[in-house]
């Protein structure tokens, strides 16, 4: 069995719209991941058992995505020395601002690489973690340059509509 590289963490089902973002791209690459919800606030015992095996366990990287006062990613940063992906998830109420400044606002010593806020910022924590693992992983790395070289591809056969004004 292969052993799981990447753990995608959540604070809410509720961010899964986005977070599958994430999830979509490991699974194209086909990446060794498990993705499930860990909330600092709402189950702090369970997050830190998570951020303390992590690095036993073998886990190459951990996205973790959350809104408002998104605190998960950097606690779990706290205490784990396992690179953290920051994931803003857009909030109801400040469309995201917020998720942006908690994650992106750590502490000299405790980093955590925050990514854009929402499906595109999922989806590119995801790429850079396989970008991670395919420094040491000649084959995944052949995968990355045909992927980036389809969307390249495809920007330059974009054609523009008529002018409608
Ligand atoms: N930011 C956090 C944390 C955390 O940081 O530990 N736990 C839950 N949440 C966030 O609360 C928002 C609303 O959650 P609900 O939809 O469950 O009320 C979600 O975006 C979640 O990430």
């Amino acid at each position: 069995m292969t052993s799981i590289q990447i753990g995608v963490v959540m604070g809410s089902s509720s961010d899964w719209d986005t977070m599958q973002h994430a999830v979509a791209i490991l699974e194209q690459f086909g990446i060794a991941h498990e993705a499930q919800v860990v909330s600092a606030h709402r189950m702090p015992d369970d997050m830190f058992r998570y951020a303390e095996a992590a690095a036993g366990r073998g886990l190459k990287a951990i996205i973790a995505g959350a809104g408002g006062a998104a605190h998960l990613p950097g606690m779990i940063a706290a205490k784990t020395p396992v690179p953290v992906l920051g994931v803003p998830v857009a909030s109801r109420h400040l469309q995201g601002v917020d998720s942006l400044h908690s994650i992106v606002q750590m502490p000299k010593g405790v980093p955590v690489a925050t990514f854009a806020i929402g499906q595109a910022g999922a989806a590119n924590a995801a790429l850079f973690a396989v970008a991670m693992l395919a420094n040491e992983d000649p084959a995944l790395r052949k995968k990355l340059e045909a992927f980036r070289e389809e969307q390249t591809n495809a920007a330059r056969a974009m054609t523009l509509p008529p002018v409608s004004a």
